[in-house]
């Protein structure tokens, strides 16, 4: 398999780089803004790979592209995926609404997995809180997510992510209430979900189910980036085999 790596120089793109190589994929592309010129397998620590990082994505050739950069970089990036038939596995996080559902457009017409977390301990962390939820419907429901200082985006993804399946898991229209300040009673049909920063934490994900005299917490803690890179490559490998067109979850992947 062919792969294509999107957001190269980034945290992840680099980590990506290095975990492909490892699992003896061919990194054919990657693209970036940064280092651009650069060689992607010195750039990610692996030695040369003979494959410079370009900032042009109109030259994406590759069987799939596993991205991890910035909204507005994915938004053009699967425009080139939908026009060329080329599958992808995002892992950006960040998108507006808007972004979403064109992403579900372009989806259409090539087979795309989407996941705002691709470890495997945090895809059944939502399993668990769907259980948990539908159990404790009548649960005060709050979300506390902390991650390093650099990170572009908040709430996360993978909160945000959370805060839907609590939501469907109860059955409610619950909305999101992102901190508090001043006058903010609590009503019974908020979720409140809070975004801390700081230092080089690789990201940290706390539901609190709060009832009268006991409370449940479950958490997800992430301490290094292995396990989204090694899931971002699972999804690779398994939509490399999938010719329908369409958006994927990494509930498809692991077939959970
Ligand atoms: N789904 C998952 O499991 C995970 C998702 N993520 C998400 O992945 C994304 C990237 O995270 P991370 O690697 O930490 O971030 P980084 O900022 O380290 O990496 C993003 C890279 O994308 C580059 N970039 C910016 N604009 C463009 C563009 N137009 N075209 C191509 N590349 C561009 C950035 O360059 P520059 O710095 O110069 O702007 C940077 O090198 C975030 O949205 C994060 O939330 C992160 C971890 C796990
Ligand atoms: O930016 C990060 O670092 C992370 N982003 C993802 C998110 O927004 O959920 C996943 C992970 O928590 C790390």
């Amino acid at each position: 398999m062919r792969i294509a790596v999107h957001g190269a120089a980034g945290r992840m793109g680099r980590l990506v780089i290095k975990n492909a190589v490892e699992e003896g994929l061919e990194v054919v592309q990657a693209f970036d803004v940064s280092r651009v010129g650069e060689d992607a397998g010195e750039v990610a620590g692996v030695g040369k790979l003979d494959v410079p990082i370009s900032s042009n994505v109109e030259e994406l050739s590759c069987d799939v592209v596993v991205d991890f950069s910035v909204p507005s970089a994915t938004m053009r990036l699967l425009e080139v995926c939908s026009e060329k038939g080329i599958k992808a596995v995002v892992g950006t996080t960040g998108f507006s609404d808007e972004q979403r559902e064109r992403i579900g457009e372009l989806a259409s017409s090539t087979p795309v997995v989407l996941s705002p977390n691709f470890s495997v301990g945090v895809n059944i962390f939502w399993k668990a809180l769907e259980m948990l939820a539908e159990k404790l419907s009548d649960y005060d429901m709050e979300i506390v997510e902390i991650h390093h200082r650099f990170k572009r985006d908040a709430p996360s993804g993978t909160a945000l992510k959370a805060g839907e399946v609590l939501k469907d898991a109860v059955g409610k229209d619950l909305r999101f209430v992102f901190g508090r300040e001043g006058e903010s009673l609590r009503s019974d049909e908020e979720i409140g979900i809070f975004a801390v920063r700081g230092g080089d934490v690789v990201g940290e994900h706390t539901v609190f189910f709060i009832g009268f005299g006991e409370r449940i917490e479950l958490t997800h803690r992430a301490w290094n980036r292995e396990a989204f890179s090694r899931g971002a490559i699972r999804a690779a490998k398994w939509i490399a085999k999938v010719d329908k067109p369409g958006l994927y979850s990494m509930n498809d992947v692991l077939g959970i």
